[in-house]
């Protein structure tokens, strides 16, 4: 069957034929039959280089064979106790020993569910209502959070969610992002907020950088005002190195969010920070937080396996950062668009200048996108189908494909 026809078979099952909206790519997705190292198979006999990565997790590619020798050998054991194991000692005592901001961590089973129990638990600590994110920023798909939400939410146009309660949704305020003032002017008229809560480097409207100094100053606005900072490094989280985003930018959060690449491709969601918050979690204090699955072996195997060989081949960061920086440099520049980059993340952009919020995001050329997506797909390069989301590499991607990637972006910003 080819991708039409399982669309067709699809569509009748699941909403849009698909389980998470930003695969719904139109008129129809590839569907995907297999993948190895760099590349993608479709059932339609393409093999795609991939730049979407899973939206991320696939650091060191599809099925990479330490990783994949780490699940087989915990299949083998069973991959389900209902009781803690040693796994999760391992993989706790790894990411809280590369992420300054972490005594503690609890396992969950997505980014979604570790950015919704930190909120719960920051509300909990602090005994305060409202929390604060950032205008386009994406925590997952809880209602506290589907607020100006990026990623899917707003490539659909659809940032405030149908079905959320008005009255849920008033207890979480918005700023722009890189806008320290806003924050101040914020947290100074209101008493009531528990919590600060942002992805230190947008991931879900594209790519937004920090501005020099705005994640240093926006950790000293929360602390004056007994605010928590929540960093959610679901995306960066041994993506923009090893201790994330607060270890690159020298800030430490009160709590952390994680995702993706912790569980190597896996389901998997983490939230930690300081002891003495973390002991407000049940069983010890009175924040409650479950789940059947949470610290699955499997997951917490290949993210142990994905850690430690990021541990033992640190200067796969270097070369990743290589060569998403050869792709940068050779962009046509043309004055329509702009680029930006941050070690193996980067993102091409339908408007001038690099946006630096969510409003000026929203100026970009989705017409423009959409036809250049297109064509990129066409020369065999997979780019993740919207304006609104971020693009990887991971260690695998090799010389040739960089330069399969290149030739792609030259052609299709040409035409
Ligand atoms: C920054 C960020 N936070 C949270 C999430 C939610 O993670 P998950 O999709 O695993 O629920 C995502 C991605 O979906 C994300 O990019
Ligand atoms: N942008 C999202 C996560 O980073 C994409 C994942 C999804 O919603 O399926």
């Amino acid at each position: 069957m080819k991708s039409s026809d399982y669309y067709e078979r699809a569509k009748m099952l699941m909403p849009g034929g698909v389980s998470s909206p930003v695969r719904a790519i139109r008129p129809y997705p590839f569907y995907t039959t297999g993948a190895a190292g760099s590349r993608l198979t479709t059932a339609d006999g393409t093999d795609l280089i991939d730049c979407c990565l899973g939206f991320g997790p696939l650091i060191l590619g599809h099925a990479h064979p330490g990783i994949r020798e780490a699940i087989e050998r915990q299949l083998a054991s069973g991959w389900l106790y209902g009781t803690p194991t040693p796994l999760e000692i391992e993989l706790a005592g790894l990411i809280v020993g590369d992420h300054p901001g972490l005594e503690m961590i609890r396992f969950v089973s997505s980014g979604s569910e570790a950015t919704m129990s930190a909120i719960r638990l920051a509300r909990g600590y602090t005994g305060k209502k409202d929390i604060v994110k950032v205008e386009g920023g994406f925590h997952g798909a809880h209602d506290a959070v589907l607020v100006k939400a990026g990623s899917g939410a707003t490539t659909l146009g659809i940032p405030n969610s149908a079905g959320v309660l008005p009255e849920l949704v008033e207890h979480t305020r918005q700023v722009p992002f890189n806008n320290p003032e806003a924050l101040e002017t914020l947290l100074s008229a209101n008493d009531d907020i528990a919590a600060f809560i942002l992805e230190p480097v947008m991931g879900n409207v594209g790519l937004i950088l920090p501005d020099e100094g705005y994640l240093a100053a926006v950790r000293e606005i929360t602390a004056a005002h007994d605010v928590l900072l929540i960093f959610d490094e679901v995306i960066t989280g041994y993506r923009v190195g090893i201790g994330g985003a607060q270890a690159a930018y020298g800030v430490k959060p009160d709590l952390s969010t994680f995702g993706k690449i912790i569980g190597g491709g896996l389901p998997i969601g983490a939230f930690g920070g300081r002891r003495e918050i973390m002991e407000m979690i049940a069983p010890l204090g009175p924040v409650y937080q479950a789940g059947t699955f949470s610290g699955n072996p499997l997951s917490l195997a290949a993210g142990i396996a994905t850690i430690r060989h990021l541990h033992a081949h640190s200067d796969l960061y270097r070369r990743m950062d290589e060569a998403a920086r050869a792709i940068e440099e050779a962009i046509p520049r043309s004055g329509r668009g702009s680029f930006v980059r941050l070690g193996s993340m980067f993102k091409h952009y339908f408007r001038p200048e690099v946006p630096r919020d969510y409003r000026e995001v929203q100026e970009c050329d989705t017409t423009a996108f959409g036809k250049f997506w297109k064509g990129m797909l066409d020369a065999g390069v997979f780019l993740p189908a919207s304006q609104f989301e971020t693009n990887f590499l991971s260690a695998v991607h090799t010389n040739q494909d960089v330069d399969q990637i290149i030739a792609a972006y030259v052609t299709c910003l040409s035409e």
